[in-house]
């Protein structure tokens, strides 16, 4: 009995041994992985890696369309996809939004990467590689879109060959002819070889971005296991600011921590990428979709029901596409050929920031100039898109441009300038008298500014003109301001300042545990839907919430595991 009970110790020791011995052997934690301190365990340090989630996503499933796509007839196996092929209109649909989804998360990885001032030294080349990185997501996913054969797809190849051959720049021509083969014309044509020529052509660009997106991305994780992500600044205050090796000592090593947290992040974003166009793709259904936001493919390019179709460009090139029809001050349409100046000396700018900017402190306040470009370039980018979506094509004079971008860029350079005075407020200790108080002002102030912000919108909604989106703007922020107000009073008078954490650690010992047998039934519930067509994406938005859940009930696992009280 006894001698049973010992071997089957051993064997339990030798498999647990055994677990640790790959490990080992992997040499996992004396890898130059950085280690983490307790604090950095917030998304915000993680966006990277939420971005790398959305990029190994869109590998995996554009890998299962490559097997399944025909460039001589694209948009008819694009259809076939959809419609015949089990999970088709799943696996397509979150290709798509991996790329929606990865585009927004860069933008949002960047901007909080410089207000951070994680460019400064030494992660100078990290900052240049990213924005490399940027480039070719934007481009990736332009050829992507491009290889369906819609009407959208084909018309953003036109604009883009006709502002490329527009600028007259010696060789822009053959520029076009490497991008784009033989042309827009070819998917016309009768001869699949022809149109294959095309297809193929821009599958080629398609995955060759994908591939030098991979490559530069080993450079860039390989420089920030170098350095580690940048402590917050009260910890380190002077560039450059990292941890030593000693310091590090004391912090997480990379396994078991990261690897949970890591996980726990990359489940919850394949879900966020499954869940969203399947539910969009239902909606649709119901309600006609816009066109930018819609995951199915517009009309087939060059057939009648194409005729309808506005020229869009995709989503993430509206910004462009408005720029392209500013008008100079004399009335006359900018140059093709200084549109592209602008956007390359634009990206040549934001590559460089790091070598400009090179100031000492990790503080926003002691870089303001740059800190306003940026500003402007965030707001520049959303407000340009949705100026684009509601009047394209439509040209825009000067006194537009002014009224959209001139007077947001005083307003935003004022706020700027005076941060520092709201800075030192806020950081000197709240005496009782500074905690915010509900006065009779503070709530006519929220009351007046709410009701103007929502008569602005409903007007807007019922009669949308571009002044009336921009008056949302100024509104939007004095809602923020008077409501975070109130909010902060409420919350002192209620508890005396202290804010609670809503889930305790008994309750997610308990939800772990939940959320496992609902995944259970959700998976049963996975086999039991349609698989084909577009049925099929019932299946998307159960496997989407299957892998939510999981990465939630692991965040939870690290929380009560992990996170000391
Ligand atoms: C090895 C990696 C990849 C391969 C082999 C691949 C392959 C493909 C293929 C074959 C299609 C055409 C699907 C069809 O219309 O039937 C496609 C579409 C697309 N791809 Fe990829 N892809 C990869 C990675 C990526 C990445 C990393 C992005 C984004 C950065 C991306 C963005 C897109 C977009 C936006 C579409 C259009 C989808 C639609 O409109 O429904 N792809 N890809
Ligand atoms: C395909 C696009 C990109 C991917 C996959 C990517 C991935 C990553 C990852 C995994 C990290 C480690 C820390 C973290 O998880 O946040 C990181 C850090 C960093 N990335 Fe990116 N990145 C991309 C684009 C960019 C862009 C566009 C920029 C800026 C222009 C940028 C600048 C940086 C910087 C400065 C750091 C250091 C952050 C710190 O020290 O806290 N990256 N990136």
């Amino acid at each position: 009995m006894e001698e049973k009970q010992e071997r089957k110790e051993e064997q339990q020791q030798k498999k647990t041994g055994f677990f640790d011995t790959i490990l080992d052997r992997i040499g996992i934690n004396e890898a130059p992985l950085f280690r983490t301190p307790d604090y950095m365990y917030n998304v915000s340090y993680w966006l990277g890696g939420l971005v790398a989630a959305s990029f190994a996503y869109t590998v995996i499933t554009g890998l299962i369309l490559l097997l399944l796509y025909n460039p001589a007839n694209a948009y008819q196996q694009t259809q076939t996809i959809i419609n015949d092929i089990p999970y088709g209109a799943v696996i397509l649909f979150s290709h798509l939004y991996g790329a929606y989804i990865m585009i927004i998360l860069v933008y949002i990885h960047m901007f909080r990467n410089f207000f951070k001032g994680a460019y400064k030294k030494p992660r100078e080349l990290q900052w240049v590689t990213g924005v490399l990185l940027l480039a070719l997501t934007l481009g990736a996913s332009f050829f992507g879109y491009s290889l369906v054969g819609d009407v959208l797809g084909i018309n953003a190849v036109d604009i883009g060959s006709s502002l490329l051959v527009g600028t007259g720049f010696p060789g822009a021509t053959t520029v076009v002819g490497w991008l784009f083969g033989p042309g827009i014309d070819a998917v016309q044509s009768s001869n699949p070889a022809v149109r294959a020529e095309f297809f193929s052509r821009i599958l080629g660009w398609h995955i060759i971005m994908v591939a030098l997106i991979g490559l530069l991305f080993a450079f860039h994780l390989m420089l920030a296991e170098r350095y580690g992500m940048t402590p917050s600044a009260k910890e380190k205050p002077r560039v450059p600011a990292y941890y030593t090796k000693e310091e590090q000592e004391k912090f997480n090593p990379w396994w078991p921590r990261n690897f949970v947290y890591m996980l726990s992040l990359v489940l919850m974003t394949w879900g966020v990428i499954l869940i969203v166009p399947d539910v969009l793709a239902n909606l649709n259904s119901i309600v006609s979709l816009p066109i930018v936001i819609n995951p199915f493919p517009a009309p087939q390019a060059f057939t009648p029901a194409a005729n309808n179709v506005q020229p869009y460009p995709p989503w993430f090139f509206l910004f462009l596409y408005k720029f392209v029809d500013f008008l100079l001050p004399n009335g006359v349409p900018i140059l093709p050929s200084m549109v592209i100046a602008v956007l390359i000396i634009g990206l040549v700018v934001l590559m460089l920031i790091p070598f400009f900017e090179n100031s000492n402190l990790m503080y926003i306040s002691s870089r303001k100039f740059w800190t306003w470009v940026m500003s402007l370039l965030a707001y520049s980018l959303v407000a340009l898109s949705i100026w684009g979506y509601l009047y394209p094509g439509v040209p825009a004079p000067t006194n537009e441009q002014i009224l959209v971008l001139g007077i947001p860029a005083l307003i935003l350079a004022v706020i700027i300038g005076l941060s520092d005075k709201f800075k030192r407020r806020k950081e000197k200790v709240p005496t009782p008298t500074q905690i915010p108080k509900i006065t009779p002002t503070s709530i006519l102030g929220t009351s007046v500014v709410t009701l103007l912000f929502a008569g602005s919108f409903g007007d807007f909604i019922i009669r949308p003109s571009l002044l009336g989106l921009f008056s949302l703007f100024p509104l939007g922020i004095l809602v923020y301001h008077f409501v975070s107000k109130m909010v902060k009073a409420f919350s002192n008078n209620n508890n005396g300042g202290t804010v609670t954490y809503p889930i305790t650690k008994k309750m997610a010992f308990v939800a772990i545990p939940v959320i496992f047998v609902i995944t259970i039934f959700l998976f049963a519930l996975f086999l039991e839907l349609p698989s084909v067509g577009v049925q099929s994406t019932y299946a998307g938005i159960d496997l989407g919430v299957i892998f939510f859940l999981w990465g939630y009930a692991i965040n939870l696992y690290h929380y009560l595991v992990y996170v000391k009280d």
